[in-house]
């Protein structure tokens, strides 16, 4: 794919952009567009039952086709994008396998597809479970040769679970807001440059246009109820979604045995993962990291001790988790990131005359200011309106976050909350027909709203009303 925004110098990281396999195109999609199918025909088996598997998944014969796979080498990938489409693969298979629809819970992974499976997962450095790096990332194509090749309308799936337009839509919401995320690392650049070389309107274009980038995101998101029905997503694509780690109404109590994986201890062998989440993101972990918003643990007691130290963002432990369910090129691009972006500290130094920084709330504004303090007297400091664009710029960029979160929770709401509620509601009544929602209606017939589970298992919107207060609360004054 040829270069919208320019290749600039990155030499500020360890490591190139295409090392990291990020780009200031599409961020985190990379510039490769997915391979359509693994180079070597030895990978027949698998590409076939790839392509049945919605077939296979409506005549209950999908776990009797998978046991006829013979075990294959992951010799023959030669390449990334080769291992990436074969983790896709693999995950989807897998994903079939244990939550196959009508059918209870699979809790042991055959050899031919666990073997292969975590070969493939280490290489990537992911989790062997479904993750957003199949479900997304690397799972689009675009389909016709026009000006905007990664519109939404321009974009498609390569596969999914269920066949539905609904999870194609699903799919694509999250895949044309990571087509934003170029914007976002060519932003992190550009400010991370422009701080190296102290200049402030170079710092307030690039917040500028990291705003305008979360603006479009959220616009994007908000077309999720377009053509996503949050019926059918509760009901029909989330079950797929689902891992096992914090699910064990769903009968998955141990975990998952990956069979010919670990020859140890049998209790050993079962391993807990949460599924596939947007959560695994790498873009607002970035965006986080850039603004230098930090986010705290769960736990009350602990958050109070956490303000008064200094947490590196993302800081909250479920976040730090979710990175280890992104490629390991990603979670490096992060942790590196973390390291040379200084933004805030900027913010802070350099708004002294226009800014209260000394907000009790937190204790790198206090140090910052004695910084400052010394700054104003060696090196002087900017005229007092461009102190007053780059706290409005900053302060604006974290309020145009903060509007993307409210708007996810909106979604989480409807597409899990009311829908689990709904659920709970009916399984009070009697019904007529059993179906493999019937042990789900048992389950949540006793749980109040709040005890409600999101896809990795936590509270979603205590949880994500945390992080948004969070991001509120880091607009300096
Ligand atoms: C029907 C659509 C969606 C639902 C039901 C949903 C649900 C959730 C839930 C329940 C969580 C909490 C973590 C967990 O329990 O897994 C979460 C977190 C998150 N989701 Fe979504 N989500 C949806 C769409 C999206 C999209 C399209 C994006 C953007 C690509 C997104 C980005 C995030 C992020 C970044 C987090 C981590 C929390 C944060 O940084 O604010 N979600 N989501």
């Amino acid at each position: 794919m040829g270069s919208i925004l320019g290749n600039n110098d990155w030499s500020f990281m360890p490591l190139s952009l295409r090392e990291y396999d990020v780009s200031e195109n599409c961020g985190f999609l990379s510039d490769d567009i997915p391979l359509q199918k693994l180079d070597d025909e030895y990978y027949q088996p698998w590409e076939y039952l790839i392509t049945e598997f919605v077939s296979y998944q409506v005549s209950g014969k999908f776990r009797e086709k998978i046991l006829e796979l013979p075990l294959l080498s992951t010799e023959h990938l030669k390449t990334l994008p080769n291992y990436k489409r074969a983790y896709m693969v693999l995950a989807y298979l897998v994903h079939g396998y244990v939550w196959s629809i009508h059918k209870k819970p699979e809790e042991k992974i055959p050899k031919c597809l666990a073997v292969p499976f975590c070969q493939v997962s280490e290489y990537l450095g992911l989790n062997p479970v479904t993750s957003y790096a199949s479900l997304v990332l690397w799972n689009w194509k675009t389909m016709d040769k026009t000006e905007d090749m990664m519109s939404l309308d321009n974009l498609t799936t390569i596969f999914n679970f269920t066949g539905s337009p609904d999870e194609v839509w699903f799919d694509l919401i999250s895949t044309a807001i990571e087509v934003k995320g170029g914007k976002v690392i060519y932003c992190a650049g550009k400010i991370i440059r422009s701080i190296q070389s102290n200049n402030l309107d170079g710092v307030v274009e690039g917040i500028d246009e990291l705003s305008k980038g979360l603006k479009e995101s959220t616009k994007i998101l908000t077309r999720m109820y377009e053509k996503c029905d949050p019926y059918i997503f509760f009901h029909k694509i989330r079950p797929y979604l689902a891992g096992w780690d914090g699910i064990e109404t769903n009968g998955l109590k141990r975990g998952i045995l990956y069979e010919g994986t670990d020859e140890l201890d049998p209790e050993k062998e079962y391993k807990k993962f949460v599924g596939g989440n947007a959560a695994q993101s790498s873009v607002f972990q970035a965006v986080d990291i850039i603004l230098g918003i930090r986010h705290y643990s769960d736990d009350s007691e602990n958050e109070q001790n956490q303000r008064n130290e200094r947490v590196k963002p993302p800081g909250n432990p479920y976040l730090l988790e979710m990175r280890g369910y992104m490629p390991g090129q990603h979670r490096r691009f992060l942790i590196d990131l973390e390291k040379v972006c200084k933004l805030r500290e900027y913010v802070l130094n350099n708004t002294v005359d226009v800014s209260k920084v000394n907000n009790q709330k937190f204790t790198e504004s206090i140090e910052a200011l004695s910084i400052s303090n010394e700054s104003k007297t060696s090196k002087g400091h900017f005229p007092k309106e461009k102190q007053t664009e780059l706290l409005k710029s900053y302060n604006k960029c974290i309020s145009t976050l903060k509007t993307f979160r409210d708007a996810h929770l909106v979604i989480v709401k409807t597409y899990v909350v009311d829908e689990a509620m709904k659920l709970r509601n009916q399984s009070s009544e009697p019904s007529k027909t059993p179906t493999k929602s019937e042990s789900e209606k048992q389950n949540n017939k006793d749980q109040p709203e709040n005890s409600i589970t999101g896809t990795g298992g936590s509270n979603p919107i205590v949880f994500l009303k945390k992080l948004r207060d969070e991001t509120t609360e880091s607009r300096l004054k």
